[in-house]
């Protein structure tokens, strides 16, 4: 039987209760659809810190490294944000690992179901028909670029932080977002600040050369302030949205309120192997966190992209996403996104009602319904 290792690395605030519920689902897909999963789990962020000083651990990093793929759930909270910067479980451990891997592309996809029109914060008709996915440039940009850091001067401190790319960097991230448009709706939009940054020119003159090597594709380019505009006014325009790291971390929670809820925002770190970090977008929501409310369909669907991305079994990715719907459609939803009180899951309830879907489904051989594929 083919086997795939996934490390486990469920994190802080509501990364654990998510991946907690979350794991029952993929292994019993797994079982359905005849392959085995070996997880394994590991420490990171904030309650890495806790237990060993260090938000990144050797082990975890070791694990990782013998794993086809890293399953996550979030890290941070008010309670390492006053460490030094560099032990802060964002800077000490997720972006680490990004760069570590090499997951230099965030796969970010966006759509409004049909049964969750009424969550969108936008009118039915602006809402309806959304289905975009945001390529997010991920190990490079202002996050990584150096110099970066404090500065004690006769004026007083000062901060830099600086937004460097090169070639080689876009090339690689507009390749994967020119196939993915591919297999779309062949609509390509590289958002940039490209009337300010040189950076941004030279994402322009790359994408426009990489697209010379995909015809079929129409390529189109908008100021990011424009962009953040257009996804409130007219959102449906979108296919594939390719854009530099800040501006596809703050487009992408955007993205998820027009959806209704960032809960429902999966993401796949990918580089050039089939190595991927599954994640949801959102953060570790220390407001919700404890209480069993949290949506878990961001964390569902990261396991559907998954073993779309690095282990191809489609079918069990898409049976997953079958189930999600069809929950939905029942009319069963968290806090979050509900609006019938009677109807009103915790974050275990509506990951046993997809998992109680997913077996149903496959006993009745049912096709899929939607799909949320990148
Ligand atoms: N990948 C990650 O690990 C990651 C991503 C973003 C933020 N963070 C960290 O998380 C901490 C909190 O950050 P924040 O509050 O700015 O962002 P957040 O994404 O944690 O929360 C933003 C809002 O979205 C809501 N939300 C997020 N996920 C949800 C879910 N599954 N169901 C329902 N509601 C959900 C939260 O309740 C909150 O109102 C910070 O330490 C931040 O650095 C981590
Ligand atoms: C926690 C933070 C470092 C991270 C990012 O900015 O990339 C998060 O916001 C995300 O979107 O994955
Ligand atoms: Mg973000």
């Amino acid at each position: 039987m083919k086997t795939y290792r996934v490390a486990v690395l469920s994190g802080d605030g509501i990364g654990p209760e998510l991946v907690r519920a979350t794991i029952p689902i993929l292994r019993l897909a797994s079982h359905l659809y005849g392959f085995e999963l070996i997880f394994e789990e590991a420490l990171v962020g904030g309650t890495a810190i806790e237990a060993t000083g260090k938000a990144l651990p050797l082990e975890t990093l070791e694990i990782c490294k013998r794993s086809q793929a890293i399953f996550f759930g979030a890290v941070g909270g008010k309670q390492w944000d006053s460490l030094p910067p560099e032990k802060q479980p964002e800077r000490a451990a997720l972006l680490p690992l990004r760069k570590t891997f090499s997951l230099f592309a965030n796969l970010r996809p966006v759509s409004c179901y049909p049964e969750l029109l009424d969550a969108s914060p936008l009118k039915p008709q602006i809402a309806s028909g959304v289905d975009l996915i945001i390529v997010r440039e991920l190990t490079g940009g202002i996050y990584f670029g150096q110099p970066k850091g404090k500065i004690y001067t006769e004026q007083g401190e000062k901060a830099i932080d600086t937004l460097v790319y090169e070639t080689s960097e876009i090339e690689r991230v507009s390749a994967v977002a020119f196939e993915i448009a591919l297999r779309r709706r062949k609509k390509l939009t590289l958002v940039d600040k490209a009337n300010v940054l040189e950076s941004s020119v030279l994402w322009r003159k790359t994408v426009k050369e990489i697209a010379k090597n995909y015809p079929d594709v129409q390529l189109n380019f908008m100021y990011v302030d424009n962009a953040a505009l257009q996804l409130v006014l007219k959102p449906a325009q979108f296919d594939v949205i390719l854009c530099e790291n800040l501006f596809g971390d703050i487009l992408s929670d955007e993205a998820a309120g027009i959806a209704g809820s960032l809960g429902l925002l999966a993401s796949a770190s990918i580089g050039s192997t089939k190595f991927g970090l599954y994640e949801p977008a959102g953060g570790s929501a220390p407001d919700i966190a404890g209480k069993n409310i949290a949506n878990p369909i961001a964390q569902i669907l990261s396991g559907a992209l998954m073993f779309e991305y690095s282990f191809q079994e489609e079918e069990a990715a898409q049976a997953i996403r079958t189930a999600v719907g069809d929950v939905l459609k029942e009319g069963y939803r968290t806090a979050d996104i509900a609006q019938d009180p009677s109807y009103i899951c915790t974050t275990e309830q509506f990951a046993d009602k997809v998992a109680q879907k997913l077996e149903e489904n496959f006993k009745s051989k049912k096709e899929p319904v939607f799909s949320e594929k990148p």
